[in-house]
């Protein structure tokens, strides 16, 4: 019998028989179905995998859920006196695939194994089966479920009023940090640059511990978190003060929490701990280890919002959200997935101490100048492996034999590291050098121990090697000695009986036996007792066979489990070093990084900024990093950059005039000339710069920016059903009422989307305000030509162009951008170029003619303030 996969309250489909754990007559289940249901009870929004034999299955609603999702036929099983429950099932080495899976479509899944052996089991009675983990989209361990080069962050809030906490860890590389702030929006762009796969939120929702999918809505959400993200409601409970400064206490064996900088944020702790208890739960006795506790603050690092990270394209595009052409793409050479991941970190947290920017800075000057270290030094971070993750797997019990043995290969190639940068200046670098000598000991004892390579099954032998342990050793000569005796049974046999076709087989159900040709039965011996009969063969087995295969098959057993037992104790060991392998995993993480930025500095011929305190942006031949890469080389073209006017303008220096350095450059140039192109790549060399990267120019001076916006075309936001418009001006409202004179701006096309003279008029206001009210250092790039009025009303606003080539049918790109304003647009010419029939370029010319001698804008904004009505 077998169902089609609907769910149970689909009212246009059959109501399944037995789907609803919560209506069934449990007494009328049979054992096993009725622990499956108890623990059902336990875990109502989770999908309860369950081991049977070779098998997880699934029964009642989640089998119809997991056919649903994954596509697998839905079929049922015989589950007492009340019949057949409807059946879902995977074959247990292929979990972790299904489970990622389900995962990744926002499901919690409970995993309930065998803690027993099937056949240590007494006839009749029910398998021992536990529930291992509880696997969720913030608690990935396993490498097949994560992406080895970004972070898997689980996030848990705390709100009070208009304050907040927010805590997040990976657990699969041991990070967990915390912080606490005002401003709910400010969380908001905490979670999106976190991008975490779950949020935890205190709640007092009747169903607590459902976990709400992406998109999902629910009235114990609130509005302000975006909705992109899985959030698990919890309790309240351990998001008190009191449990959760408890617990974290007790996790980090400290008696206050001053050490770990969060005494005095009651919010921060709260989150913290909140954090902590969900890992209690989920993770059962395989506690992750997780690195000590560190407090942050938002104002340590330049502030991005989501949109300008968006816009700047650093981790994915605009237009595809493809990884190729973003920042990370242009700069990640990083060797180790380590590596790859702070890069990402680093790039979406950029610095804002100079000292910390120029400490990474020197690294990266060492590293370009020595191309030989950086060679020697790239050769072999690429033989290391994630050891931060194959720790966190050690740590909670989940790694296996082959994580093992890639780990001790990567520790025992630490001391040619180590080696390598003896003679380096760069803290960085010197980094390396901390290799504690435990940590080579423990890649020697592991080496000593398992085989060079172990299968992927830990339970079924193969991973010790001879010499390790002396019981092991014998039982294996034992167990050598009756296979021996087996392999030569059938050179005996032939020669005994004198049936040369007898053969010696293996298989599950029947364990050995001899095989003889049917035709030569008669010719058996005595002895051979016969156990099956085939189309053309029988088969035998003998009492002396039968006794030496019980030896072989219980010492196997014995000798697997005896392996299991030393290998299982070796990963408790590696979990014991946890944190050390930890430290040394983020030096070679940022080695990694650092080397790989050279690398980029040195083949891309970028140079080290010098970062400077005051406000100035000096870029000489500035290049877009991914644009430059996407084109031929050469195509490029260099512009140069220079905003920020000094503070003291007396001191000002004789290559230096406010023209050069305006606060706002009113940027135009006809389509496609090169200006969104121009403005990303001032805001992307500031960021690289922030980062402690060299940068793709001849040279420049940067002064520290507080943060960068963006605001450049925006697209409908459906999800919230605002328009291009309305979304356009909540940006502008963000940045108006945020931006400092340390904020670096950059706009582009402002007031497209609404009439012209609003849009022309908004944009007037918006770059009046930012120039002499907010004097941030903006570049405005905008269509209307009108605004090249503005310099000569503001002292502090310059006019540059992107110019282009006029011939008489086409226009030549040029791409460079020099001072003075267009002094029109070329929309038409572009819509001549696209193929718009001549009669409409015609009156498209004709009407433009005529607007422009009616326009009274020009004249009305000359004066500011006196507008005529
Ligand atoms: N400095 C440059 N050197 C070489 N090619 C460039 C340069 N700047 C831009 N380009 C090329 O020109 C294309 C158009 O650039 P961009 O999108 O910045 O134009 P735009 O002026 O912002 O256009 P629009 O006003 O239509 O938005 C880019 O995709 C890029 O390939």
């Amino acid at each position: 019998m077998s169902y089609s996969a609907s769910t149970p309250t689909d009212p246009d489909q059959p109501k399944i028989r037995n789907a609803d754990t919560k209506e069934v007559d449990r007494s009328k289940l049979s054992k096993m179905y009725q622990h499956y249901v108890e623990i059902k009870d336990k875990y109502p929004h989770a999908l309860l995998l369950y081991r049977v034999g070779d098998f997880f299955e699934t029964f009642f609603q989640d089998a119809i859920a997991v056919s649903r999702e994954l596509e697998l036929v839905l079929t049922s099983k015989q589950a007492g006196e009340i019949g057949r429950v409807p059946m879902t099932g995977v074959p247990h080495h292929a979990w972790e695939r299904y489970t990622t899976q389900l995962v990744e479509k926002g499901y919690a899944v409970v995993i309930c194994d065998q803690v027993e052996d099937s056949a240590d089991t007494d006839p009749g009675k029910l398998v021992k089966r536990e529930v291992t983990r509880v696997i969720t989209p913030g608690t990935l361990l396993e490498e097949g479920m994560l992406n080895a080069r970004r972070n898997n962050y689980l996030a848990a809030i705390v709100i009070a009023g208009n304050h907040w906490g927010l805590a997040y860890a990976d657990i699969s590389t041991g990070e967990f940090v915390t912080t606490q702030s005002s401003q709910l929006e400010h969380l908001t762009q905490e979670l999106m640059r976190l991008q975490p796969s779950e949020v935890l939120i205190p709640t007092n929702a009747p169903d607590l511990g459902s976990l709400l999918r992406p998109g999902e809505k629910s009235e114990h959400l609130p509005e302000y978190l975006p909705p992109s993200f899985c959030y698990a409601l919890r309790s309240q409970i351990p998001f008190t003060s009191g449990e959760a400064r408890h617990r974290l206490l007790q996790r980090f064996k400290v008696r206050s929490l001053e050490g770990l900088g969060c005494e005095h944020l009651p919010l921060a702790v709260r989150a913290a701990g909140g954090l902590l208890e969900y890992l209690e739960d989920t993770q059962k006795e395989n506690l992750v280890p997780l690195q000590f506790l560190r407090t942050y603050t938002l104002t340590d690092y330049l502030i991005l919002d989501h949109q300008s990270r968006r816009n700047l394209e650093i981790t994915q595009t605009v237009r595809d959200g493809t990884f190729h052409g973003s920042l990370l793409w242009a700069l990640d050479k990083t060797s180790t997935a380590m590596g790859g991941r702070a890069l990402r970190r680093w790039l979406l947290q950029p610095l804002l101490d100079i000292k910390g920017i120029r400490a990474r800075q020197d690294t990266i000057q060492e590293l370009f100048e020595n191309s030989f270290l950086r060679q020697d030094l790239r050769q072999l971070l690429r033989q290391i492996y994630d050891i931060e993750r194959l720790t966190g797997r050690a740590g909670s019990g989940t790694a296996s034999a082959r994580d093992l043995v890639a780990l001790a290969d990567s520790l025992a190639k630490l001391p040619d590291l180590s080696e390598l940068v003896a003679d380096t200046c760069s803290p960085f670098l010197r980094a390396l050098q901390k290799v504690p000598q435990e940590l080579e000991h423990l890649a020697k004892r592991l080496s000593a121990h398992l085989v060079e390579s172990p299968p992927i099954h830990i339970k079924e032998g193969g991973l010790i090697r001879p010499g390790v342990n002396a019981q092991l050793d014998e039982m294996r000569s034992l167990a050598v000695e009756d296979q021996q005796w087996v392999a030569n049974l059938e050179v005996t046999e032939k020669a005994r009986t004198g049936i040369s076709t007898l053969k010696v087989g293996f298989n599950k159900t029947f364990g050995y036996y001899i095989s003889i040709s049917r035709t030569k039965a008669d010719q058996v011996p005595d002895n051979y007792i016969r156990k099956q009969t085939l189309t053309n063969e029988e088969r035998y087995i003998t009492p002396e066979l039968k006794e030496r295969e019980a030896r072989i098959l219980t010492a196997r057993d014995d000798l697997n489990r005896l392996e299991y037992e030393i290998f299982a104790s070796l990963r408790e060991e590696v979990g014991q070093y946890a944190e050390q392998i930890r430290t040394i995993s983020r030096a070679v993480a940022a080695a990694d990084v650092l080397c790989g930025l050279a690398e980029v500095a040195v083949y891309q011929g970028y140079c080290c900024p010098q970062m400077v305190e005051g406000r100035e942006i000096r870029i000489i031949d500035g290049r877009h990093p991914v644009v430059e890469q996407s084109l031929p080389s050469g195509f490029f073209v260099p512009n140069s950059t220079g905003l920020g006017r000094r503070e003291d303008t007396n001191s000002r220096g004789a290559e230096d005039t406010e023209e050069e350095r305006p606060d706002l450059v009113i940027l135009t140039g006809p389509n496609a000339s090169g200006k969104s192109c121009y403005l990303r790549q001032v805001g992307l060399i500031q960021l690289m710069a922030q980062t402690g990267s060299f940068v793709p120019a001849k040279s420049a001076i940067l002064g520290i920016c507080d943060r960068i916006f963006t605001r450049v075309g925006a697209v409908d936001d459906l999800a919230t059903g605002q328009s291009t418009f309305m979304v356009e001006m909540n940006e502008t409202a963000n940045i108006l009422n945020h931006a400092t004179a340390k904020s670096l701006v950059l706009l582009d096309e402002i007031g497209r989307g609404t009439a012209t003279f609003d849009g022309l008029s908004i944009a007037w206001a918006v770059a009046e305000y930012l120039a002499s009210e907010i004097q941030s250092r903006t570049i405005f790039a905008t269509h209307y030509h009108e605004l090249n009025e503005l310099a000569s009303i503001l002292p502090n606003v310059a006019n540059y162009q992107v110019t282009v080539k006029e011939l008489p049918d086409q226009i030549i790109f040029l791409h460079q951008v020099q001072p003075g304003g267009a002094d029109r647009s070329y929309g038409i010419e572009a819509g001549r170029l696209a193929g718009l029939p001549a009669p409409v370029i015609q009156r498209a010319k004709q009407v433009m003619s005529q607007i422009e001698k009616h326009s009274k804008i020009a004249i009305g904004l000359r004066k500011r303030g006196q507008f005529e009505e």
